[in-house]
């Protein structure tokens, strides 16, 4: 299914979001101040349960339906050794997510979320980002088009995740065409690479900055020359969710790297998103502050296939079970504020 048929219609929809839902946000805070506890005194879980309202419409937000969905790609730029793992590594991975066996399978058991794998031509990797383009229009495009098409209108939290050996790389280089700071601020040890191949990371997110930085006027320039298919199918996707007013957790840097352009030119973007976690990876709390988003989780995790967001999921549950299932002072005849 075709949701932006050209790279206009991309730019028209992202201009074009919807806005939260105020009276749903203002009744749940309404709420929040009659339940059986201190003003503020569940802290942010306070606070995502009005987000949650906000977005989903409803006074009590529910997290019943909370949906994973793992896009996987290749990388051209992979072959200079950037990565610590080889490429092939992405398509033996896809095969182990849909046998059971990944660090993300047994976190989307324990929060009860489902599990979507999409893998985007994985036979077919981008082209190497220091030499040109990563995509054509048309493969921009697609992979936009594939991660919208992955997002159910039946969700309560969509958990983005990516899986692409060598996509710490373009992921770099797509934070320093949105916010500036150059391929040093940005580029970070990925799946634990040693001094030489940070070197080259380094040294290849420069030479595409060089050649790509001063064309990328729009989000969708940005992520069709320095993305990789997984990369942009994930900003499809968190679009597609904003547009249907479902609420998205972000995991770490290289999905926070996805919204990056989208927020350089509409900043309210990351609106409907929670920060899952701040990532091991050196750079990704530059980037939560570029975002203006405050983490939910530290746990030095630095994996990325959405598996921070499916521990913070977590919280979000824990905010909603409070929520709607604490008494009120009235019903539980306790003396509230004078
Ligand atoms: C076995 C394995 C499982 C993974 N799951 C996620 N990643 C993570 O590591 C990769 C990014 O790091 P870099 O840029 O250094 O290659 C991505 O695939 C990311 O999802 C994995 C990496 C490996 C090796
Ligand atoms: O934060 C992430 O998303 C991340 C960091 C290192 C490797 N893979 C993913």
């Amino acid at each position: 299914m075709t949701f932006f048929a050209t790279a206009d219609a991309f730019t028209d929809a992202l201009h074009s979001l919807p806005a939260p839902d105020l009276s749903a946000s203002a009744a749940a805070e309404a709420r929040q101040a009659q339940l059986t506890k201190p003003a503020g005194s569940l802290g942010r879980l306070e606070e995502i349960a009005v987000f949650m309202a906000q977005w989903q419409g409803n006074p009590r937000p529910r997290a019943d339906r909370i949906a994973a969905v793992i896009f996987a790609g290749n990388h051209g730029c992979a072959v200079q050794g950037i990565s610590a793992f080889p490429p092939e590594v992405t398509e033996q991975m896809v095969a182990n997510f849909r046998d059971g066996g990944a660090a993300i399978n047994a976190l989307t058991h324990a929060c009860g979320a489902s599990l979507d794998v999409i893998a985007l031509d994985l036979n077919r990797p981008t082209a190497d980002i220091s030499y040109g383009p990563a995509m054509s229009e048309g493969e921009c495009l697609d992979a936009l088009n594939s991660g919208a098409a992955a997002v159910s209108g039946e969700c309560d939290l969509l958990l983005p995740g990516e899986m692409g050996i060598g996509n710490t790389t373009p992921a770099a280089a797509l934070c320093a065409a949105s916010f500036g700071g150059g391929a040093a601020s940005w580029v970070g040890r990925g799946t634990g690479v040693d001094d030489a191949t940070f070197a080259r990371k380094r040294h290849l997110v420069a030479r595409a900055l060089v050649l790509h930085e001063q064309h990328c006027t729009s989000a969708f320039e940005a992520l069709r020359r320095l993305g990789g298919r997984e990369i942009v199918a994930m900003a499809g996707a968190m679009l597609a969710a904003r547009q249907k007013r479902i609420p998205v957790m972000l995991d770490g840097f290289i999905a926070c790297s996805a919204i990056a352009p989208l927020a350089r030119e509409v900043p309210g973007i990351v609106d409907h998103c929670l920060a899952a976690h701040q990532s091991g990876e050196g750079a990704h709390g530059r980037l939560l502050a570029a975002l203006r988003l405050q983490p939910l989780l530290a746990l030095d995790m630095r994996l990325g296939e959405g598996s921070g967001a499916a521990v913070a999921a977590q919280i979000v549950r824990s905010a909603l079970s409070a929520h709607d299932r604490m008494a009120t002072f009235a019903e539980a005849a306790v003396a509230g504020v004078p």
